[in-house]
């Protein structure tokens, strides 16, 4: 599904409008009725007031009320702006509410009162700077009241891009997403304002967003990893499922390298090869019996050669004999590599090697790994998640993994697809490696480097999602509960129809 900022919502609207030739006024009957039909369903037999802005947002809804009203709610509809500020074709259904019989009235305080559930039709895609009179007061009132407030659209302040979020932005508890997903709802701390959230279609044409929507973003979903998914077939042996050689561990971190392994062999990998110190050895092989190893000491060639997709970095120390296996394998190893960890640390200075590579590279950084990337501050970061990743994928010809809440997968020719799985049991040490293990399994099974990318962030999520489902809370997730998780939550896909 794709991901839009307001403008190219707004776009699409006119595009929908000026070449297509459906009415907005069309569209927005069926925005306020897909809304209105929501709220029937989710709010039977309560009181409604819905605050209505002088925008479109607002022409949303007088729909709504007139819909609910028509059902026979009560619904107290309440003008936000003076009666003259409404135009267009928020005019044109303020007046077929009218014909219809019903009335409106400008906002009082009072009428929060006399509501179980408030409405916000205020301010949607078409709000700029911060957010001024009289919206200011009326979002005050709102919190003030503690009633349960539905958003149309977006919450009344909060922007649909990566922008600064207004702390005197409206809270909402449910928020009716109209036809796509806006940019601001997978950032932070813009989603908390959204609060439970849907998307629903008004018939905007899916080709008048494709014609406008020139950022190119995506959610990535579990129809697409659905999709997309390799089941394997009877007659295979092991080589035709990869072999995939992880640079992992070292005597201080051997536990990094067995998460990475573990995921690597749990998410499908015909033959895991280990590189790591001597000393590690035993602690892994007594974990992960199925994985084979190579002894860090031994040319690095001889370890790379032969192999469908390597990774490089969880545990390996900071020190200049990483730096060096780094640097050789962006110089001389010809197929997918993934890079991690500590395999991230003096990235930058690499990068003319690394522009030079054929074959595909991915960086996996979390948010503090990215600022030292681009020099600059983990929250800097967070405040320009999807802008980072993708000027870092863009410039660099590279595959960007920004680790997160909704992580990132922003690649070298401009596209962007957010993961939806995964919850908090992820922010955890550990996890990180496992999320390696599998992507690197998956680069050596796919052809495109995206899809394979999306789908072990996506399984990674989806497991996690699975443990707390089962009743393991986040707080006590771990890496290796995720790990031996993975062969239920795989088969899951394994079984999935309609691919
Ligand atoms: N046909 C369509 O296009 C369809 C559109 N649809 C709906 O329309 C919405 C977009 O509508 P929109 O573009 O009219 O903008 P909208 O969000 O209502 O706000 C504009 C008003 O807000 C005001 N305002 C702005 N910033 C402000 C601030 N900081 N603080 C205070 N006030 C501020 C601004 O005031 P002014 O410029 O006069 O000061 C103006 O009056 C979209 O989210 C969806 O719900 C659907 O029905 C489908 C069909
Ligand atoms: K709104």
């Amino acid at each position: 599904m794709r991901i839009v900022t307001g403008g190219e919502m707004q776009n699409a609207d006119q595009y929908t409008m000026d070449h297509i030739g459906l009415d907005g006024r069309i569209l927005m009957e069926n925005a306020g009725r897909a809304a209105a039909l929501r709220l029937m369903e989710d709010y039977a037999g309560r009181k409604f007031t819905v605050l209505v802005g002088s925008g479109n947002n607002g022409g949303d809804g007088f729909v709504i009320s007139r819909t609910l009203l028509e059902a026979g709610f009560e619904v107290t509809v309440c003008i936000i702006p003076g009666e003259d500020r409404f135009s267009g074709d928020s005019e044109y259904h303020k007046t077929i509410l009218e014909k219809s019989g019903f009335g409106w009235k400008r906002y009082d305080r009072e009428d929060l009162e006399k509501a179980d559930i408030i409405v916000d039709a205020m301010l949607g895609t078409g709000l700029y700077g911060e957010i001024r009179e009289p919206y200011l007061t009326v979002i005050r009132d709102v919190t003030d009241s503690g009633k349960r407030v539905v958003s149309i659209d977006l919450p009344s302040g909060v922007p649909a891009a990566e922008e600064t979020v207004p702390e005197s932005a409206l809270r909402a508890d449910h928020t009716i997403i109209l036809q796509q997903p806006k940019l601001s709802f997978y950032l932070y701390p813009a989603r908390d304002y959204y609060g439970d959230s849907e998307v629903l279609q008004i018939g905007i044409p899916k080709r008048a967003i494709d014609e406008v929507a020139h950022s190119h973003r995506f959610e990535w979903t579990l129809a697409d990893t659905g999709k997309h998914w390799l089941k394997r077939s009877a007659s295979s042996h092991k080589g035709s499922h990869g072999k995939v050689g992880l640079i992992a561990g070292n005597d201080m971190m051997p536990g990094a390298a067995v998460m990475s392994a573990g995921a690597a062999v749990k998410s499908g990998a015909g033959l895991t090869m280990v590189n790591t110190v001597k000393s590690a050895v035993p602690v892994i092989a007594s974990r992960l019996p199925e994985a084979t190893f190579y002894d860090r000491d031994q040319s690095l060639e001889g370890f790379y050669k032969g192999k469908d997709a390597v990774a490089v970095g969880p545990g390996i120390g900071t020190g200049s004999d990483s730096r060096e296996m780094v640097v050789d394998l962006v110089d001389n190893f010809d197929g997918p590599l993934l890079i991690d960890a500590d395999g991230l640390n003096q990235f930058g200075d690499i990068l003319p090697l690394v522009r030079n590579r054929k074959a595909p590279t991915v960086i996996t950084p979390h948010p503090g790994e990215m600022a030292k990337l681009i020099d600059s501050t983990p929250a800097k970061v967070n405040g320009a998640r999807f802008e980072t990743a993708e000027k870092y994928a863009r410039n660099n010809g590279i595959y960007v993994v920004l680790k997160g809440p909704y992580t990132i997968v922003a690649t070298p020719d401009g596209r962007t697809f957010v993961n939806i799985t995964g919850n908090s049991g992820l922010a955890k040490g550990g996890t990180g490696d496992a999320l390696t293990g599998i992507i690197l399994s998956f680069l050596a099974h796919y052809d495109d480097v995206q899809t394979a990318v999306s789908s072990a962030v996506f399984m990674h999520g989806h497991t996690a999602d699975h443990l707390l489902e089962r009743g393991i809370a986040a707080s006590s997730m771990t890496a290796s509960g995720i790990i031996d998780y993975m062969e239920t939550a795989f088969n899951i896909l394994d079984n999935m129809q309609g691919r």
